[in-house]
């Protein structure tokens, strides 16, 4: 993943030779490899008909290849609807699966309790795009908190592109995470996660699950900033069996050398590691424009704790974003 500032890219249209048509309030935008990008026709030059270049002011990423232009739309702000049809199916189900594995004790949710949540959750993220205007929610939170699994159901909710950004670090590297903690390399890491994350806060209409040590750089701050910062609180407990459960290899903060005797070993060095991380997180997670916290989701549904499910959590993450949306103008 290459960061370039200024570069030129070659766009074609989706019928090469069609003709490109763009007043000046048009904006473009296309995507590169998923990554969004939005960008006035004021910087677009070089029109032949087919394929023009456009030029890109911010830093973005570029991948340097070839683009395909999916659609000149008539307004700088557009809404996302176009990448529900790529997207959307897909990212449902896997939050649909996530959510009936969850749901572990059948008995707890019938078909049509996790169906209605399913609606609402999509009710409330139809309402709510309207609110953000492309604003981009970073999701953040300890590990196994659920950014990722919350994230992806968000994203389809309110029609925006979802990004892991562990996952974007290990493209950008092309290791793992768990190979670079293993190298000694952390610090090489997190230089990698700033840069993510500084790339994805330019563009919009964005989820991103951030990695869970993100929040402890005040420049990851910096970007997060320009969208919205939820956090998801999760008691160290439930973490640590949600952790154990999946193996620890992937969360090397969380793995010994040692290979352990037992699933009850296991528990008890991650608990005894997430409860110190979070003792020294605490304070920079509550940082986030709003929390969200699995204890109250339980409390307010008259649940147990652990059979709270992603869709759930998805709905609160929503209406405490939108709280917080309302709240603002009022002060304004
Ligand atoms: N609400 C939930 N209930 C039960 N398990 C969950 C829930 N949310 C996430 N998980 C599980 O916990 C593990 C960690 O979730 P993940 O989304 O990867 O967390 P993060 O991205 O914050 O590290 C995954 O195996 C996921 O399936
Ligand atoms: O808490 C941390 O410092 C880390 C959390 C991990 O992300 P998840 O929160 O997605 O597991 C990953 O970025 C890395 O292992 C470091």
């Amino acid at each position: 993943m290459a960061v370039t500032s200024n570069p030129c890219i070659k766009v074609f249209t989706r019928a090469p030779g069609a003709p490109v048509s763009c007043s000046a309030s048009s904006s473009v935008r296309f995507n590169v490899d998923g990554y969004p990008f939005s960008s006035p026709v004021g910087e677009l030059f070089d029109g032949d008909g087919g394929s023009f270049t456009l030029r890109i002011s911010r830093r973005v990423v570029v991948p340097g290849r070839t683009l395909r232009l999916e659609k000149i739309e008539k307004s700088t702000v557009s809404t996302p609807r176009r990448w529900e049809g790529r997207l959307g199916g897909q990212s449902r189900k896997a939050l649909l699966d996530e959510t009936r594995s969850t749901a572990k004790d059948e008995k707890h949710y019938s078909d049509v309790a996790l169906q209605e949540d399913e609606e609402l959750l999509k009710q409330n993220g139809a309402q709510l795009v309207q609110q953000l205007e492309g604003t981009c929610i970073y999701l953040v939170g300890m590990m196994g908190s659920g950014k990722s699994t919350v994230g992806r159901g968000l994203s389809d909710a309110l029609g925006y592109i979802f990004f892991d950004s562990d996952k974007l670090v290990e493209q950008a590297g092309g290791t793992t995470i768990g190979e670079m903690f293993r190298t000694g390399r952390e610090e090489e890491f997190r230089n990698a996660e700033t840069d993510v994350i500084e790339q994805l806060c330019s563009m919009s209409h964005l989820v991103v699950a951030t990695g869970g040590g993100a929040v402890i750089r005040p420049q990851n701050w910096d970007s997060m900033r320009r969208g919205i910062t939820c956090l998801l609180d999760v008691p160290v407990e439930v973490l640590a069996r949600r952790v154990v459960a999946v193996g620890c290899h992937s969360r090397p903060l969380l793995s010994g050398h040692a290979s352990l005797p037992s699933e009850d070993a296991a528990y008890n060095q991650a608990l005894e590691r997430l409860t110190h991380i979070h003792h020294e997180r605490y304070n920079m997670y509550r940082r986030s424009d709003v929390v969200v916290s699995l204890e109250a989701i339980a409390r307010k549904r008259d649940l147990d704790i652990e059979t709270v499910t992603p869709t759930m959590i998805a709905i609160q993450v929503l209406e405490e974003i939108s709280a917080k949306l309302q709240k603002d103008r009022r002060v304004s």
